[in-house]
Protein backbone atom coordinates (compact mmCIF):
# COMPACT_ATOMS: atom_id res chain seq x y z
CA UNK A 1 0.00 0.00 0.00
CA UNK A 2 3.21 2.35 1.03
CA UNK A 3 4.58 1.71 -2.08
CA UNK A 4 1.19 2.40 -4.44
CA UNK A 5 1.03 5.44 -2.50
CA UNK A 6 4.47 6.68 -2.72
CA UNK A 7 4.58 6.06 -6.38
CA UNK A 8 1.06 7.78 -6.68
CA UNK A 9 3.23 10.57 -5.18
CA UNK A 10 5.90 10.53 -7.49
CA UNK A 11 3.41 10.74 -10.58
CA UNK A 12 4.74 7.78 -12.50
CA UNK A 13 2.59 6.78 -15.43
CA UNK A 14 2.77 3.13 -15.54
CA UNK A 15 0.17 0.56 -17.58
CA UNK A 16 0.20 -2.59 -15.23
CA UNK A 17 -0.19 -1.91 -11.37
CA UNK A 18 1.99 -4.82 -10.66
CA UNK A 19 4.80 -4.61 -12.43
CA UNK A 20 4.98 -0.97 -11.37
CA UNK A 21 5.50 -2.41 -7.56
CA UNK A 22 7.82 -4.89 -8.56
CA UNK A 23 9.71 -2.34 -10.72
CA UNK A 24 9.96 0.82 -8.22
CA UNK A 25 10.93 -1.68 -5.33
CA UNK A 26 13.44 -3.32 -7.17
CA UNK A 27 14.61 0.26 -8.71
CA UNK A 28 14.86 1.49 -5.19
CA UNK A 29 16.42 -1.37 -3.62
CA UNK A 30 19.12 -2.19 -6.25
CA UNK A 31 20.00 0.81 -8.14
CA UNK A 32 19.24 4.04 -5.99
CA UNK A 33 22.50 3.16 -4.17
CA UNK A 34 24.54 2.82 -6.71
CA UNK A 35 23.64 6.01 -8.88
CA UNK A 36 26.73 7.13 -9.87
CA UNK A 37 25.88 10.75 -7.88
CA UNK A 38 23.11 12.06 -6.12
CA UNK A 39 22.62 14.81 -8.57
CA UNK A 40 21.60 12.95 -11.27
CA UNK A 41 18.75 11.22 -9.03
CA UNK A 42 15.65 12.88 -10.33
CA UNK A 43 12.61 12.29 -7.72
CA UNK A 44 10.70 10.96 -10.60
CA UNK A 45 11.97 6.89 -10.69
CA UNK A 46 12.79 6.14 -14.70
CA UNK A 47 9.91 4.77 -16.84
CA UNK A 48 11.76 1.69 -18.14
CA UNK A 49 14.50 0.06 -17.64
CA UNK A 50 16.34 1.41 -20.50
CA UNK A 51 16.52 5.00 -18.62
CA UNK A 52 17.73 2.97 -16.09
CA UNK A 53 20.38 1.40 -17.61
CA UNK A 54 21.62 4.59 -18.99
CA UNK A 55 22.05 6.32 -14.98
CA UNK A 56 23.85 3.75 -13.97
CA UNK A 57 27.03 2.98 -13.01
CA UNK A 58 28.75 -0.54 -13.40
CA UNK A 59 32.38 1.16 -12.51
CA UNK A 60 33.01 -0.98 -10.05
CA UNK A 61 31.66 -3.98 -11.34
CA UNK A 62 33.53 -3.80 -14.60
CA UNK A 63 37.34 -2.98 -13.04
CA UNK A 64 36.03 -6.17 -10.55
CA UNK A 65 35.45 -8.57 -13.82
CA UNK A 66 38.29 -6.96 -15.89
CA UNK A 67 40.70 -8.25 -13.02
CA UNK A 68 38.88 -11.10 -12.53
CA UNK A 69 39.03 -11.91 -16.07
CA UNK A 70 42.72 -11.19 -16.46
CA UNK A 71 44.00 -13.02 -13.41
CA UNK A 72 42.19 -16.09 -15.15
CA UNK A 73 43.73 -15.52 -18.82
CA UNK A 74 47.15 -15.44 -16.80
CA UNK A 75 45.92 -19.24 -15.40
CA UNK A 76 44.67 -20.14 -18.93
CA UNK A 77 48.24 -19.21 -20.46
CA UNK A 78 50.27 -20.87 -17.69
CA UNK A 79 48.40 -23.73 -18.99
CA UNK A 80 47.72 -23.38 -22.66
CA UNK A 81 52.14 -23.25 -22.22
CA UNK A 82 52.19 -26.41 -20.35
CA UNK A 83 49.66 -28.44 -22.08
CA UNK A 84 49.61 -31.80 -22.05
CA UNK A 85 47.29 -34.52 -23.46
CA UNK A 86 46.33 -35.53 -19.74
CA UNK A 87 45.42 -31.81 -19.18
CA UNK A 88 42.17 -32.95 -21.12
CA UNK A 89 39.51 -34.85 -19.72
CA UNK A 90 36.20 -36.19 -21.19
CA UNK A 91 33.31 -34.79 -20.04
CA UNK A 92 29.33 -36.88 -20.17
CA UNK A 93 29.00 -35.18 -23.72
CA UNK A 94 32.36 -35.78 -25.03
CA UNK A 95 33.26 -32.28 -25.14
CA UNK A 96 37.03 -31.46 -23.84
CA UNK A 97 37.69 -29.77 -20.91
CA UNK A 98 40.57 -28.65 -19.22
CA UNK A 99 42.44 -27.89 -15.94
CA UNK A 100 42.22 -24.61 -17.37
CA UNK A 101 38.46 -24.32 -17.80
CA UNK A 102 37.65 -25.49 -14.56
CA UNK A 103 40.25 -23.12 -12.74
CA UNK A 104 39.53 -20.10 -14.90
CA UNK A 105 35.92 -20.38 -13.62
CA UNK A 106 37.23 -20.63 -10.25
CA UNK A 107 39.67 -17.68 -10.40
CA UNK A 108 36.65 -15.65 -11.92
CA UNK A 109 33.71 -16.68 -9.28
CA UNK A 110 36.12 -16.14 -6.17
CA UNK A 111 37.28 -12.97 -7.08
CA UNK A 112 33.65 -11.77 -8.04
CA UNK A 113 31.91 -13.07 -4.71
CA UNK A 114 35.05 -11.71 -2.41
CA UNK A 115 35.24 -8.25 -4.37
CA UNK A 116 31.53 -8.01 -4.98
CA UNK A 117 29.59 -8.66 -2.09
CA UNK A 118 25.79 -8.97 -2.37
CA UNK A 119 23.65 -10.69 -0.89
CA UNK A 120 22.24 -12.23 -4.26
CA UNK A 121 25.34 -13.10 -6.36
CA UNK A 122 24.51 -15.16 -9.31
CA UNK A 123 26.43 -16.45 -11.87
CA UNK A 124 25.50 -18.43 -15.31
CA UNK A 125 28.73 -20.13 -16.16
CA UNK A 126 29.27 -22.91 -18.29
CA UNK A 127 31.20 -25.64 -15.99
CA UNK A 128 30.32 -27.44 -13.04
CA UNK A 129 32.01 -29.76 -10.49
CA UNK A 130 30.15 -32.89 -11.24
CA UNK A 131 32.94 -34.83 -13.13
CA UNK A 132 36.29 -33.21 -10.81
CA UNK A 133 34.06 -34.71 -7.81
CA UNK A 134 34.79 -38.02 -9.02
CA UNK A 135 37.59 -40.45 -7.45
CA UNK A 136 39.65 -40.96 -10.23
CA UNK A 137 39.23 -36.82 -10.55
CA UNK A 138 41.01 -36.51 -7.08
CA UNK A 139 45.12 -35.77 -8.75
CA UNK A 140 43.05 -33.67 -11.52
CA UNK A 141 41.74 -31.50 -8.60
CA UNK A 142 44.39 -30.97 -6.39
CA UNK A 143 46.52 -29.54 -9.91
CA UNK A 144 43.80 -27.17 -10.07
CA UNK A 145 43.78 -26.18 -6.86
CA UNK A 146 47.40 -25.72 -6.79
CA UNK A 147 47.04 -23.18 -9.88
CA UNK A 148 44.33 -21.38 -8.66
CA UNK A 149 46.16 -20.63 -5.47
CA UNK A 150 49.50 -19.51 -7.67
CA UNK A 151 47.10 -17.07 -9.71
CA UNK A 152 45.84 -15.69 -6.91
CA UNK A 153 48.72 -14.86 -5.24
CA UNK A 154 50.32 -13.63 -8.47
CA UNK A 155 48.23 -10.84 -8.04
CA UNK A 156 49.94 -8.57 -5.23
CA UNK A 157 46.80 -6.80 -3.58
CA UNK A 158 44.78 -10.60 -3.31
CA UNK A 159 45.42 -10.92 0.22
CA UNK A 160 43.99 -14.45 1.05
CA UNK A 161 43.86 -17.46 2.74
CA UNK A 162 45.11 -21.02 0.59
CA UNK A 163 41.93 -22.29 -1.04
CA UNK A 164 41.70 -26.20 -0.34
CA UNK A 165 39.81 -28.72 -2.91
CA UNK A 166 36.33 -28.10 -1.55
CA UNK A 167 37.00 -24.32 -1.75
CA UNK A 168 37.43 -24.52 -5.27
CA UNK A 169 34.82 -27.09 -5.92
CA UNK A 170 32.35 -24.71 -4.45
CA UNK A 171 33.65 -21.70 -6.55
CA UNK A 172 33.22 -23.61 -9.43
CA UNK A 173 29.33 -24.30 -8.50
CA UNK A 174 28.63 -20.64 -7.71
CA UNK A 175 28.19 -21.16 -11.82
CA UNK A 176 25.15 -23.17 -11.40
CA UNK A 177 22.46 -19.98 -11.52
CA UNK A 178 19.90 -19.96 -14.49
CA UNK A 179 19.88 -16.63 -14.94
CA UNK A 180 16.75 -14.87 -16.19
CA UNK A 181 14.99 -11.50 -16.76
CA UNK A 182 15.16 -10.44 -13.08
CA UNK A 183 18.56 -8.72 -11.02
CA UNK A 184 21.85 -8.92 -11.48
CA UNK A 185 23.50 -12.04 -12.80
CA UNK A 186 27.02 -12.49 -13.82
CA UNK A 187 27.54 -15.05 -17.40
CA UNK A 188 31.24 -16.47 -17.79
CA UNK A 189 32.42 -18.65 -20.47
CA UNK A 190 35.73 -19.74 -18.38
CA UNK A 191 37.50 -20.84 -21.85
CA UNK A 192 35.33 -19.87 -24.80
CA UNK A 193 36.99 -22.18 -27.95
CA UNK A 194 38.33 -25.32 -26.27
CA UNK A 195 39.43 -26.02 -29.44
CA UNK A 196 41.01 -22.91 -30.04
CA UNK A 197 42.86 -23.35 -26.54
CA UNK A 198 44.13 -27.21 -27.11
CA UNK A 199 45.34 -25.91 -30.89
CA UNK A 200 47.29 -23.24 -29.29
CA UNK A 201 45.10 -20.80 -31.20
CA UNK A 202 42.59 -18.15 -30.48
CA UNK A 203 39.98 -18.38 -27.01
CA UNK A 204 38.72 -16.02 -25.13
CA UNK A 205 38.04 -15.60 -21.11
CA UNK A 206 34.31 -14.07 -21.64
CA UNK A 207 32.37 -12.49 -18.80
CA UNK A 208 29.19 -10.33 -19.04
CA UNK A 209 26.95 -8.99 -16.26
CA UNK A 210 23.11 -8.93 -17.04
CA UNK A 211 21.19 -6.52 -15.46
CA UNK A 212 17.18 -7.12 -15.90
CA UNK A 213 17.48 -9.21 -18.78
CA UNK A 214 20.02 -6.61 -20.42
CA UNK A 215 23.53 -7.37 -21.11
CA UNK A 216 25.43 -4.05 -19.42
CA UNK A 217 28.76 -4.96 -18.91
CA UNK A 218 31.49 -7.21 -20.78
CA UNK A 219 34.83 -8.25 -20.73
CA UNK A 220 37.40 -10.32 -23.14
CA UNK A 221 39.94 -11.66 -22.43
CA UNK A 222 41.83 -12.74 -25.93
CA UNK A 223 45.13 -13.90 -24.77
CA UNK A 224 46.15 -14.96 -28.21
CA UNK A 225 44.87 -12.35 -30.07
CA UNK A 226 47.78 -9.87 -31.72
CA UNK A 227 47.45 -6.49 -30.07
CA UNK A 228 47.99 -4.41 -33.37
CA UNK A 229 44.97 -4.55 -35.50
CA UNK A 230 45.49 -5.91 -38.71
CA UNK A 231 42.34 -5.70 -40.93
CA UNK A 232 41.05 -8.70 -42.33
CA UNK A 233 44.43 -11.09 -40.73
CA UNK A 234 44.18 -12.40 -37.41
CA UNK A 235 47.28 -15.06 -38.06
CA UNK A 236 49.68 -13.52 -36.78
CA UNK A 237 53.66 -13.60 -36.85
CA UNK A 238 55.43 -14.89 -34.01
CA UNK A 239 57.21 -11.32 -33.05
CA UNK A 240 53.62 -9.97 -32.42
CA UNK A 241 52.81 -8.53 -29.01
CA UNK A 242 49.61 -10.57 -28.12
CA UNK A 243 47.24 -10.78 -25.49
CA UNK A 244 44.43 -8.34 -25.71
CA UNK A 245 41.90 -6.82 -23.07
CA UNK A 246 38.40 -5.84 -24.51
CA UNK A 247 35.64 -4.05 -22.26
CA UNK A 248 32.63 -2.04 -22.41
CA UNK A 249 29.63 -0.62 -19.93
CA UNK A 250 26.55 0.15 -21.50
CA UNK A 251 26.10 3.59 -22.86
CA UNK A 252 30.39 4.19 -22.58
CA UNK A 253 31.76 2.71 -25.82
CA UNK A 254 33.84 0.02 -26.14
CA UNK A 255 38.23 -0.20 -25.61
CA UNK A 256 40.82 -2.23 -25.56
CA UNK A 257 43.78 -2.57 -24.03
CA UNK A 258 46.90 -4.99 -23.61
CA UNK A 259 46.69 -7.92 -21.28
CA UNK A 260 49.13 -6.74 -19.16
CA UNK A 261 48.23 -3.36 -18.66
CA UNK A 262 48.72 -0.91 -20.93
CA UNK A 263 46.25 2.40 -21.10
CA UNK A 264 42.97 1.26 -22.56
CA UNK A 265 41.86 3.03 -25.91
CA UNK A 266 38.43 3.57 -27.90
CA UNK A 267 37.40 0.98 -30.43
CA UNK A 268 34.69 0.97 -33.12
CA UNK A 269 33.60 -1.26 -35.77
CA UNK A 270 34.86 -0.84 -39.55
CA UNK A 271 32.68 1.71 -41.54
CA UNK A 272 32.78 -0.52 -44.46
CA UNK A 273 29.60 0.07 -46.45
CA UNK A 274 29.98 -1.89 -49.47
CA UNK A 275 29.45 -5.36 -48.84
CA UNK A 276 32.43 -6.76 -51.57
CA UNK A 277 35.20 -4.90 -49.87
CA UNK A 278 34.32 -6.51 -45.98
CA UNK A 279 35.91 -9.48 -44.99
CA UNK A 280 33.98 -11.62 -42.84
CA UNK A 281 34.58 -13.94 -39.45
CA UNK A 282 33.70 -17.48 -38.96
CA UNK A 283 34.30 -20.43 -36.70
CA UNK A 284 37.46 -22.35 -37.29
CA UNK A 285 35.48 -25.08 -36.65
CA UNK A 286 33.25 -26.41 -39.39
CA UNK A 287 31.30 -28.80 -37.03
CA UNK A 288 29.94 -25.10 -34.89
CA UNK A 289 29.20 -23.34 -37.61
CA UNK A 290 27.93 -24.20 -41.35
CA UNK A 291 30.79 -23.68 -44.22
CA UNK A 292 28.61 -23.85 -46.87
CA UNK A 293 25.83 -21.09 -45.62
CA UNK A 294 28.34 -18.70 -44.88
CA UNK A 295 30.07 -19.07 -48.47
CA UNK A 296 26.59 -18.94 -50.25
CA UNK A 297 26.24 -15.33 -48.24
CA UNK A 298 29.41 -14.32 -49.54
CA UNK A 299 28.72 -14.95 -52.71
CA UNK A 300 25.72 -13.64 -52.98
CA UNK A 301 26.91 -10.38 -51.07
CA UNK A 302 30.73 -10.12 -53.87
CA UNK A 303 32.58 -10.22 -50.73
CA UNK A 304 35.84 -10.92 -52.14
CA UNK A 305 38.18 -11.71 -49.45
CA UNK A 306 38.44 -15.29 -47.99
CA UNK A 307 36.85 -16.38 -44.72
CA UNK A 308 38.67 -15.66 -41.70
CA UNK A 309 38.19 -18.40 -39.34
CA UNK A 310 38.99 -18.42 -35.86
CA UNK A 311 38.00 -19.81 -32.56
CA UNK A 312 35.63 -18.30 -30.16
CA UNK A 313 34.38 -14.71 -29.07
CA UNK A 314 37.75 -13.07 -30.03
CA UNK A 315 36.00 -12.80 -32.92
CA UNK A 316 33.42 -10.26 -31.98
CA UNK A 317 36.69 -8.52 -30.07
CA UNK A 318 38.30 -8.34 -33.60
CA UNK A 319 35.19 -7.24 -34.75
CA UNK A 320 34.94 -4.40 -32.64
CA UNK A 321 38.08 -2.58 -33.64
CA UNK A 322 37.22 -3.41 -37.26
CA UNK A 323 39.95 -6.05 -38.09
CA UNK A 324 37.06 -7.54 -40.51
CA UNK A 325 33.40 -6.39 -40.89
CA UNK A 326 31.48 -9.26 -40.43
CA UNK A 327 30.60 -12.29 -38.28
CA UNK A 328 28.31 -14.82 -39.30
CA UNK A 329 27.49 -18.47 -37.46
CA UNK A 330 25.24 -21.04 -38.38
CA UNK A 331 25.79 -23.92 -36.11
CA UNK A 332 24.37 -27.47 -37.50
CA UNK A 333 20.55 -28.15 -36.96
CA UNK A 334 19.60 -28.75 -32.91
CA UNK A 335 22.39 -26.96 -31.49
CA UNK A 336 20.91 -24.53 -29.12
CA UNK A 337 23.52 -21.46 -28.19
CA UNK A 338 24.40 -20.76 -24.83
CA UNK A 339 24.26 -17.21 -22.83
CA UNK A 340 27.69 -17.17 -21.84
CA UNK A 341 28.87 -17.46 -25.56
CA UNK A 342 27.91 -14.39 -26.88
CA UNK A 343 26.59 -12.21 -23.79
CA UNK A 344 30.29 -10.45 -23.38
CA UNK A 345 30.55 -10.48 -27.30
CA UNK A 346 27.58 -8.67 -28.16
CA UNK A 347 28.13 -5.95 -25.85
CA UNK A 348 31.49 -5.48 -26.83
CA UNK A 349 30.67 -5.21 -30.42
CA UNK A 350 27.15 -3.17 -29.91
CA UNK A 351 29.11 -0.72 -27.96
CA UNK A 352 31.79 -0.35 -30.50
CA UNK A 353 28.98 0.93 -33.08
CA UNK A 354 27.82 -2.77 -33.96
CA UNK A 355 24.52 -4.28 -34.47
CA UNK A 356 24.71 -8.40 -33.14
CA UNK A 357 20.97 -9.93 -34.12
CA UNK A 358 19.52 -13.46 -35.13
CA UNK A 359 18.73 -14.49 -38.94
CA UNK A 360 15.39 -13.47 -38.25
CA UNK A 361 16.31 -9.78 -37.62
CA UNK A 362 15.68 -9.67 -33.70
CA UNK A 363 18.31 -8.89 -31.24
CA UNK A 364 19.91 -11.49 -28.84
CA UNK A 365 17.18 -12.10 -25.87
CA UNK A 366 19.58 -12.95 -22.65
CA UNK A 367 16.76 -12.79 -20.12
CA UNK A 368 15.51 -16.33 -20.63
CA UNK A 369 17.94 -18.29 -18.61
CA UNK A 370 21.02 -20.44 -19.75
CA UNK A 371 19.76 -20.40 -23.74
CA UNK A 372 19.39 -18.03 -25.75
CA UNK A 373 16.72 -19.94 -28.32
CA UNK A 374 16.66 -17.84 -31.51
CA UNK A 375 16.11 -18.49 -35.08
CA UNK A 376 18.39 -19.86 -36.83
CA UNK A 377 22.24 -18.22 -36.55
CA UNK A 378 23.75 -14.90 -35.45
CA UNK A 379 24.98 -12.69 -37.75
CA UNK A 380 26.78 -9.28 -36.72
CA UNK A 381 28.32 -6.09 -38.43
CA UNK A 382 28.19 -2.20 -38.37
CA UNK A 383 24.45 -0.27 -38.82
CA UNK A 384 24.96 0.37 -42.15
CA UNK A 385 25.73 -2.67 -43.04
CA UNK A 386 22.79 -5.20 -41.35
CA UNK A 387 20.00 -4.37 -43.53
CA UNK A 388 22.07 -5.87 -46.72
CA UNK A 389 23.58 -8.46 -44.89
CA UNK A 390 20.12 -9.70 -43.45
CA UNK A 391 18.67 -9.57 -46.87
CA UNK A 392 21.30 -11.84 -48.49
CA UNK A 393 21.41 -13.95 -44.90
CA UNK A 394 17.62 -14.84 -45.70
CA UNK A 395 17.56 -15.18 -49.14
CA UNK A 396 20.18 -17.46 -49.18
CA UNK A 397 18.20 -19.48 -46.29
CA UNK A 398 15.35 -19.83 -48.44
CA UNK A 399 17.46 -21.08 -51.14
CA UNK A 400 18.97 -23.46 -49.03
CA UNK A 401 15.67 -24.70 -47.67
CA UNK A 402 13.88 -25.27 -50.73
CA UNK A 403 17.23 -27.10 -52.46
CA UNK A 404 16.85 -30.05 -49.85
N1 LIG B 1 28.54 -28.43 -31.91
C1 LIG B 1 28.72 -27.14 -31.67
N2 LIG B 1 28.16 -26.23 -32.48
C2 LIG B 1 28.34 -24.93 -32.26
N3 LIG B 1 29.08 -24.44 -31.22
C3 LIG B 1 29.64 -25.31 -30.37
C4 LIG B 1 29.51 -26.70 -30.57
N4 LIG B 1 30.19 -27.33 -29.59
C5 LIG B 1 30.72 -26.37 -28.81
N5 LIG B 1 30.42 -25.16 -29.27
C6 LIG B 1 30.76 -23.87 -28.69
O1 LIG B 1 30.97 -22.94 -29.73
C7 LIG B 1 31.88 -21.96 -29.26
C8 LIG B 1 33.10 -21.87 -30.09
O2 LIG B 1 32.68 -21.52 -31.28
P1 LIG B 1 33.68 -21.06 -32.31
O3 LIG B 1 35.04 -21.10 -31.74
O4 LIG B 1 33.46 -22.02 -33.39
O5 LIG B 1 33.18 -19.68 -32.58
C9 LIG B 1 32.30 -22.37 -27.98
O6 LIG B 1 31.48 -21.71 -27.06
C10 LIG B 1 32.06 -23.81 -27.95
O7 LIG B 1 32.02 -24.20 -26.67
P2 LIG B 1 33.30 -24.06 -25.67
O8 LIG B 1 33.10 -22.79 -24.90
O9 LIG B 1 33.15 -25.24 -24.83
O10 LIG B 1 34.55 -24.02 -26.49
MG1 LIG C 1 32.72 -26.24 -23.48
MG1 LIG D 1 31.94 -21.17 -25.32
MG1 LIG E 1 33.82 -22.81 -22.70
Amino acid sequence: MAIILSTALLGCIYVHPLTRILYLDHYYYTYAPKLKSISSLSLKPPRNSVRAASIMSYDKELATAKKACSLAARLCQKVQRALLQSDVQSKSDKSPVTVADYGSQAVVSFILEKELPSRSFSLVAEEDSGDLRKEESQETLQRITKLVNETLASDGTENVSLLSDEDVLTAIDSGKSEGGSFGQHWVLDPIDGTKGFLRGDQYAIALGLLDEGKVVLGVLACPNLPLQTSAGHVQHNVQDKVGCLFFAQVGTGTYMQSLDGSQPTKVDVSSTENAEDASFFESFEAAHSLHDLTSMIAKKLSIKAPPVRIDSQAKYGALSRGDGTIYMRFPHRGYREKIWDHAAGCIVVTEAGGVVSDAAGNPLDFSRGRYLDLDTGIIVTNQKLMPTLLKAVQESLKEKASSL
